[in-house]
């Protein structure tokens, strides 16, 4: 069973996403935004370390190893991890736009269950963008990019300004990133107008 909410359907005068001329080229692997994300930084042991990859249109894909860190029940990947590991292949979409958005909301269906070992491929697109408003969805299958679904997501996301980190991040963590000039060269990366 799925659905999606009403808050996660483009209003009629929502447009067609662009990919902007400056996105990294079909194929290129996009990287980490942070050392530190929980779902993509190399410098979480228990992390996620998704690697997304852009792809042609204004979308990416994405493999995530579900591991026994990662476990809810005996064996299987937690509900909540899955849905990080969505909600990272997601906002990886952000470096096709060039735009710095956040989650605003977060929709999942779980499929299937997914037991540890498991290769999840993920694959994420933006649907339509309305103002600072992107709509986007992704799936997770087992056993190749064209194996069952297992996982299903519906999202959107919030265009903000890099303010929104300096503003309400906690100090030491903002001061260490603002003095690392290649957290800044990636945190432009995102925006169109630095
Ligand atoms: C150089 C040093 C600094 C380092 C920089 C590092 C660079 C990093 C680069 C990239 C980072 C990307 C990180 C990706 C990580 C994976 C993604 C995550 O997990 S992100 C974390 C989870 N999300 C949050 O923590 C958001 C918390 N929420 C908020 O901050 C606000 O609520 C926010 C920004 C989402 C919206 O607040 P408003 O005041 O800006 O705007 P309003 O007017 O409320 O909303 C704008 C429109 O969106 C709709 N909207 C907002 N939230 C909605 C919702 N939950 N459902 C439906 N509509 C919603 C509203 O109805 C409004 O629509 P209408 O323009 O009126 O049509």
């Amino acid at each position: 069973m799925s659905g999606t909410s009403a808050r996660l359907t483009p209003p009629a005068d929502a447009v067609k996403p662009v990919r902007h001329p400056d996105a990294p080229a079909p194929g290129e692997l996009l990287g980490s935004h942070y050392e530190h994300c929980f779902g993509c930084g190399g410098g979480q042991p228990h992390g996620l370390h998704l690697q997304a990859t852009a792809g042609e249109g204004v979308n990416v894909t994405a493999e995530f190893t579900v591991k026994p860190a990662h476990q809810g029940a005996p064996g299987l990947a937690h509900g909540g991890v899955l849905a990080t590991a969505m909600d990272e292949a997601l906002g990886a979409l952000s470096w096709l736009l060039r735009v710095i958005a956040v989650t605003g909301r977060l929709e999942t269906d779980y499929v299937l269950p997914v037991p540890v070992d498991t290769v999840l491929f993920l694959e994420a697109e933006v649907t339509a963008v309305h103002g600072r408003k992107i709509y986007c969805r992704a799936t997770g299958r087992t056993g190749g990019a064209e194996g069952p679904v297992a996982v299903r997501a519906e999202a959107l996301f919030i265009e903000v300004k890099v303010e929104h980190f300096i503003d309400n991040g906690r100090p030491e963590e903002i001061q260490a990133a603002m003095s690392d000039p290649d957290q800044i060269r990636r945190a432009r990366a995102f925006e169109v107008n630095p």
